[in-house]
């Protein structure tokens, strides 16, 4: 959902009547879909929920945690929007919560605070992972899944073994959302160039922990004002450290959740739009891939009927890109290294 759509749905959702009218339309027109949350009582969850409650392309809304999502799914399911919500609660409502479901968005797990790395989570965020995909492997095979817990470089090839294992993995189908560095890049490009930021598009590829965070400001477009070497240098850096940035000043109050609701709900509305038969879907995601010699990579990726469609490439890097990357390859070749490690452990 684009940041434009959105807000001519909150402008527009004072009529009641207009989005009774629009819910109606969009459940004559769009296929059903269901897309299940977990982690949906969490900082992400609950405003990813939201979002996912304004989104017309979705028939059903499992809201599943630990805890405390009858409350939100209650609240949540009085929005007047086509989509029917449930919350599910505790590993005995876990399989309905998936069951049927199209797209699975996980924000579960525990955030940093000030001082961590995302890495400092593995310990606690790859076993809520790994319990979930298996879960995932037996409920909803053939769901799109959309991975945001930390750290992203470990839990996707997790995800990957644990369907592998029972026989259910489909390389098309498993994203690491990294489309919140893309959100950074285009905000902070915009800023600096003074181009309208809903006009900005920056590839961001690598993956999403410090400087395995490449944005390739090169390609950036619209082209404003040209920028010295020391200007994209901040640049790439604001970027790796946007994270972090959020962490600090929420002063051990977690970290990203609503600006990461957004980024997941963008990337969730263009898997359905991609299911759907929406042609020229392209978004950055961190995916199984053969365009560097790491198994796993962000970059630009075509959504299709069954997930990706196409891995792009990363087209002509500078010099200084060029460093960037290979400085990411020894960090993100560990990062995938240890989540193999781990599920197969
Ligand atoms: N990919 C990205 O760009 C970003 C990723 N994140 C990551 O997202 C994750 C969630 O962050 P927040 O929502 O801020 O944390 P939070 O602590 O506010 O919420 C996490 C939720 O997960 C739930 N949970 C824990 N174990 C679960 C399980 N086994 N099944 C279902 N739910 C479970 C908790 O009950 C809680 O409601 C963190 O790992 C964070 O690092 C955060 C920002 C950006
Ligand atoms: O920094 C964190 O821990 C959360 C995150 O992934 C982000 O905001 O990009």
């Amino acid at each position: 959902m684009r940041a434009s759509m959105l807000a001519t749905i909150l402008k527009r959702s004072t009529t009641s009547s207009f989005l009774l009218r629009r819910s109606y339309h969009s459940s004559e027109s769009q296929p059903e879909r269901k897309v299940t949350v977990l982690g949906a009582a969490g900082g992400i969850g609950q405003p990813l929920a939201l979002l996912m409650k304004l989104n017309p392309l979705v028939s059903k809304l499992a809201l599943y945690d630990i805890a405390a999502t009858p409350g939100v799914a209650a609240d949540i399911s009085h929005i007047n929007t086509r989509s029917l919500v449930n919350g599910y609660m505790g590993d005995e409502q876990l399989g309905e919560a998936l069951e049927g479901s199209d797209v699975v968005i996980i924000p579960a797990g525990v955030p940093r605070k000030p001082g961590m790395t995302r890495d400092d989570l593995f310990n606690i965020n790859a076993g809520i992972v790994k319990g979930l995909c298996t879960a995932i492997a037996k409920y909803c095979p053939n769901a799109v899944i959309n991975m945001i817990s930390n750290p992203v470089n470990s839990t996707v090839p997790i995800a990957a073994e644990v369907f592998k294992k029972a026989g259910t993995y489909d390389k098309k189908k498993l994203f690491g959302v990294t489309t919140l560095d893309v959100v950074r890049a285009k905000t902070f490009y915009a800023g600096k160039v003074k181009v309208n930021v809903a006009d900005v598009d920056v590839p961001v590829v690598g993956g999403h922990a410090g400087i395995t965070i490449l944005p390739l400001f090169s390609q950036a477009t619209p082209k404003g004002s040209n920028l010295s070497d020391e200007e994209i240098t901040a640049l790439t850096k604001r970027t790796q450290d946007g994270g972090t940035e959020v962490v600090n000043a929420k002063a051990g109050k977690g970290s990203a959740t609503l600006s990461m609701a957004y980024a997941g709900a963008v990337f969730a509305d263009a898997c359905l739009k991609g299911l759907n038969g929406v042609p020229d879907i392209v978004e950055c995601s961190y995916v199984q891939s053969t365009i560097t010699d790491l198994p796993f990579f962000a970059s630009k990726v075509r959504l299709g009927k069954n997930g990706v469609e196409e891995v792009l490439g990363l087209g002509n890097l500078t010099d200084f890109e060029k460093q960037g990357l290979e400085n990411l390859k020894s960090e993100l070749k560990s990062s995938i290294d240890k989540g193999i490690e781990f599920a197969n452990a």
